[in-house]
């Protein structure tokens, strides 16, 4: 038997004690302040628990633990993104490759949002994934703290074992760090040094102070302040809970203030109502002397625990749920539940959380499709979230494209041959989305013969950027498909309209390894032609290069064909993908998939496997304020008579006949020109608008021209305007003020003449140039009216060309005047170097000839007037040339007003093929 403490020993002892505790102390603040400077989890924690969220947290996460799980309210806009799901849903974030794991973090989206008080009948749940579950405040502050006991403090625990109610609130170190429960505390054993706790603690800024959470039900310990610390603990009674606590008045307060309370005198416990408990343990966290243990949840088998835990089946009524991707890592569970079901959601430990729920029989949680989980199953391996792309190898590719690529069209490059050459490329329109494709195809060059499908409109220009980004391949090399009975694989690169393609169906068989395909929107509807006969062939394709600036113009089933192309094995039937994403509707005549549903989900996942897509706001600074493009239309495409006859005229011109006879011919040349091209002008128009352009300029300055395009647009119902040498000043003024405001498609038809100089048309942002004008200057005039202040993109200009008229004269001739322009330091312009088809004219001595008429006529003084009075005027019905440019040829044409299809057919191989409705 030890003999008593003698006084003047115990004071020794104490002060040794108080001594040992200074020491610990300030040993603990030395460490604070270390780990605040290297940025250690606990001050990172904490700061960033104040400064807001990282991209990928929840708004505040200091309230994250203190709920095992909190309901986020449902953004309301989510409905007009056609996300279906009710505005008072409330999420639990999960990770989306946890999923496969079975790993689940739970955490609170929005902090405003009352737990209990208006309880949704709908919840939404979210994991996070296991790297941000890491910086998460109650895994990191508690996990970090533990060590740093274990390193400063030999008797405190190197568990941490965490209640979802504890209180995260940011402490000082040495207060949080002797919250941490013991080895004992956590096995309900009071802490071994509880003096240590309660002298080194300072009480927090709420008064409540978490190094007095020790789970011991009734006990009391004793606080700083001196007051009495109630610590108690629920337990579950069938449908209700019990609370076990000592007395503590405030508690009893908030007892009665609970609607669902009962008070068992045989026991002297409260019990309650689920529905109350989230309230009660809300308040009980308020009360600085109260400590309330929650309901405990076994960690073993989910069915059972879910069960054992689940209200009585009658309360609980058959709820169907589904998982939804919401970022890269993380995916919601989206439930719809009674409060019963919603109560218990509270309760679980969201570690495997769908494991759990997916065992409920009352619950069925449709899990992420597997096109999603497959799509997504990199983020498995990476330890890092990064979209980073590594630098493509192109030393095989020409050094000149390569070193013309602008940054951002390198990195689309990059992201093409990260996803193995098979991709959609959806760069806005005019950011140069025909360069990125044809050096991703010359990367896979090994793999020619290459296989181009475009609009008809645009073969040529095709074959021109071909040949000025790859100098290697000679014009005998390209293969433009220009009829039926073409041989598709005659080229080492193929050029064919998408109309075209589908009246090749036999030479299809052989399939081709790369496939480009320009304005791959084309392909929408599944049911067309077109698209019966390109989807077998890139499915089978090894790299497949689709390119559209509007991939989709109104709806998510738009991109179906497109997905597929790129990914077939993507949502193998078109029915999953429009229940999932076009809010499919089951309807009396059959199913209707033209709405829209979960699209923050379909954007990651094209973003994640299938898409690249960059808007001209997000490169603006890489662009030129003018971008000029030349497209080749119709070369091929007259019949036979139409140019013949303009061979005849040229001829003509070339004759040394009197100078008036050589004018008449160059003024017929002129204006045969025009009409030939009127239907490779109105199919480029029409493909524009296919093409989702809304607002454009198009400028012409032959009448037979303009009536040609405003009857097309007036049959198409299209929005427009038109201003022309008729047009009073005062109607020019509201026109254009019409057009400015326009929101819908609209197209302004332009004389050269009558509408290059003092009006505003900068809502637009493309300017077409339907046919040429000899003046470059006014050409330049007539660019700016999109071109001026109040303009803030890059603004796009295309001048249609014609092979084998007067553009061929037409355009040299305007680059001349442009050079000596330039100069004498009048006109910065250039159209040499701003086109694929710089190599356009070729001048052989008959070719020189007419351009010297043509340099001639336009310089003499008069002669604009004569031509243009001669453009004014024309009518093709009597206008006939000697030669006979076949009056039947023309008679068909639009120009005549004539409906006469036959007569098109003429001029086009394909009339229909462009118009059909938009
Ligand atoms: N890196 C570049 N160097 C030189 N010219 C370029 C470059 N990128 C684009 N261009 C030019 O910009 C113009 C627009 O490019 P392109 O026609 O490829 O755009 P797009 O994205 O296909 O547009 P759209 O969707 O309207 O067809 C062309 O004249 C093209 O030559």
């Amino acid at each position: 038997m030890s003999l008593p403490l003698t006084e003047e020993q115990k004071k020794k002892i104490e002060e040794n004690r108080q001594k040992a505790l200074a020491r610990r102390a300030e040993k603990l603040l030395v460490e604070q302040r270390q780990s605040t400077a290297s940025g250690s989890s606990i001050a990172a924690t904490a700061s960033q628990t104040k400064q807001g969220p990282s991209p990928n947290l929840p708004s505040d996460t200091s309230k994250l633990v203190r709920h095992g799980v909190i309901p986020k309210q449902q953004n309301p806009s989510s409905s007009s993104n056609g996300d279906q799901r009710p505005h008072n849903s409330h999420s639990f974030h999960l990770n989306a490759p946890e999923q496969a794991k079975g790993m689940w973090k739970t955490e609170e989206d929005n902090p405003t949002v009352g737990p209990s008080h208006s309880l949704p009948s709908q919840v939404t749940l979210t994991a996070i994934s296991p790297t941000l579950a890491q910086s998460l405040p109650e895994v990191s502050t508690q996990q970090n703290l533990g060590n740093k006991l274990s390193q400063g403090h030999p008797q405190a625990s190197h568990e941490t074992k965490l209640t979802p109610f504890v209180n995260t609130t940011p402490e000082p170190l040495a207060k949080t760090k002797i919250s941490q429960e013991t080895p004992d505390s956590s096995s309900r054993q009071p802490p071994k040094d509880p003096e240590l706790e309660t002298k080194t603690a300072t009480p927090s800024t709420s008064g409540r102070n978490i190094s007095n959470t020790h789970y011991d039900s009734g006990s009391v310990t004793s606080r700083p302040e001196g007051r009495s610390q109630k610590v108690g603990k629920c337990i579950r009674k069938g449908d209700r809970f019990q609370v076990v606590i000592g007395f503590n008045a405030e508690l009893i307060a908030v007892f009665k203030s609970l609607p669902s309370r009962s008070y068992d005198p045989a026991t002297k416990t409260w019990n309650f109502s689920m529905t109350d408990y989230s309230t009660l343990m809300e308040a009980a966290q308020r009360l600085p002397t109260v400590t309330l243990q929650p309901l405990a949840l076994e960690e073993a088998s989910g069915s059972a625990v879910a069960q054992s835990c689940l209200p009585p089946a009658a309360s609980l009524n058959f709820v169907e749920g589904r998982c939804l991707l919401i970022s890269r890592t993380r995916f919601e569970a989206d439930i719809r539940g009674t409060e019963d079901l919603i109560t218990l959601f509270k309760q679980m430990d969201s570690r495997n959380y769908v494991a759990r729920v997916r065992c409920l029989p009352q619950v069925k949680l449709d899990p992420l499709p597997m096109t999603l989980v497959q799509a997504f199953a990199s983020q498995l391996e990476k330890t890092t979230l990064t979209a980073d792309i590594p630098e493509a190898d192109l030393s095989e590719v020409d050094t000149k494209l390569v070193s013309s690529l602008l940054p951002f069209q390198r990195a689309g490059v990059n992201f093409a041959i990260a996803k193995r050459g098979r991709l959609l490329l959806a760069d806005d329109m005019g950011l140069g989305k025909t360069i990125q494709a044809i050096c991703i195809a010359a990367f896979y060059r090994k793999e020619w013969p290459l296989l181009v499908v475009v609009p008809s409109s645009v073969r040529f220009t095709w074959e021109q950027a071909f040949l000025r980004w790859l100098p290697f391949l000679g014009p005998d090399t390209i293969n433009v498909v220009v009829t039926g009975k073409d041989r598709l694989r005659a080229g080492l690169v193929n050029i064919i309209s998408f109309d075209l393609l589908s009246k090749l169906e036999k030479q299809l068989q052989t399939p081709f390894k790369v496939v480009i395909i320009d304005e791959s929107h084309f392909l929408k509807n599944s049911k067309t032609a077109r698209c019966r006969a390109a989807l077998p062939l890139l499915k089978v394709a090894k790299r497949v290069i689709l390119l559209s600036g509007t991939p989709a113009m109104s709806r998510p089933s738009e991109l179906y064909t497109q997905i597929v192309a790129v990914k077939p094995t993507f949502f193998p039937r078109f029915h999953d993908f429009g229940l999932r994403y076009c809010d499919a509707k089951k309807q009396s005549w059959g199913w209707d998939y033209s709405g829209s549903s979960n699209l923050r989900e379909l954007k990651l996942l094209l973003e994640e496997a299938v898409m690249l897509r960059r808007l001209k706001s997000d490169v603006l600074s890489q662009l030129p304020a003018k971008q000029r493009k030349l497209v080749l239309v119709a070369p091929g495409r007259f019949s036979a008579k139409v140019r013949a006859a303009l061979d005849t005229i040229a001829k003509e011109m070339t004759k040394d006949s009197n100078k008036q006879k050589q004018k008449q011919a160059l003024i017929m040349f002129f204006n045969s020109t025009a009409e030939a091209k009127i239907p490779s002008i109105i199919e480029y128009i029409l493909d524009l608008l296919e093409s989702g352009r809304e607002k454009f300029l198009v400028f012409a300055h032959h009448k037979v021209v303009l009536d040609a395009i405003t009857n097309e647009l007036e049959r198409k119902r299209v929005q427009h305007i038109r201003i022309d040498g008729a047009t009073s000043s005062a109607d020019r003024e509201r026109l254009c003020q019409q057009f400015q405001l326009s929101e819908r498609h609209a197209v302004a038809v332009l004389s050269i003449t009558a509408a290059n100089m003092g009006l505003t048309l900068s809502s637009a942002d493309l300017v077409v140039f339907a046919e040429l004008f000899w003046n470059p200057g006014v050409l330049i005039q007539a660019e700016d009216r999109v071109h001026r202040i109040g303009q803030s993109s890059s603004v796009g200009i295309h001048y249609l060309m014609a092979k084998g008229t007067a553009d061929d004269y037409l355009w040299p001739l305007i680059q001349e005047k442009i050079k000596v322009l330039g100069e004498a330091g009048l006109s910065d312009a250039n159209f040499s170097e701003m086109t694929e088809a710089t190599d356009y004219f070729c001048k052989d001595p008959k070719q020189q000839k007419i351009y010297d008429l043509f340099q001639k006529s336009f310089e003499e003084d008069g002669s604009d007037m004569e031509l243009l009075e001669a453009a004014e005027s024309f009518d093709p019905g009597s206008a006939s040339l000697n030669s006979g440019v076949c009056s039947q040829d023309m008679e068909g044409s639009t120009s005549t007003g004539s409906s006469s299809k036959k007569g098109r057919f003429e001029y086009f191989d394909n009339w229909d093929s462009f118009t059909s409705p938009l």
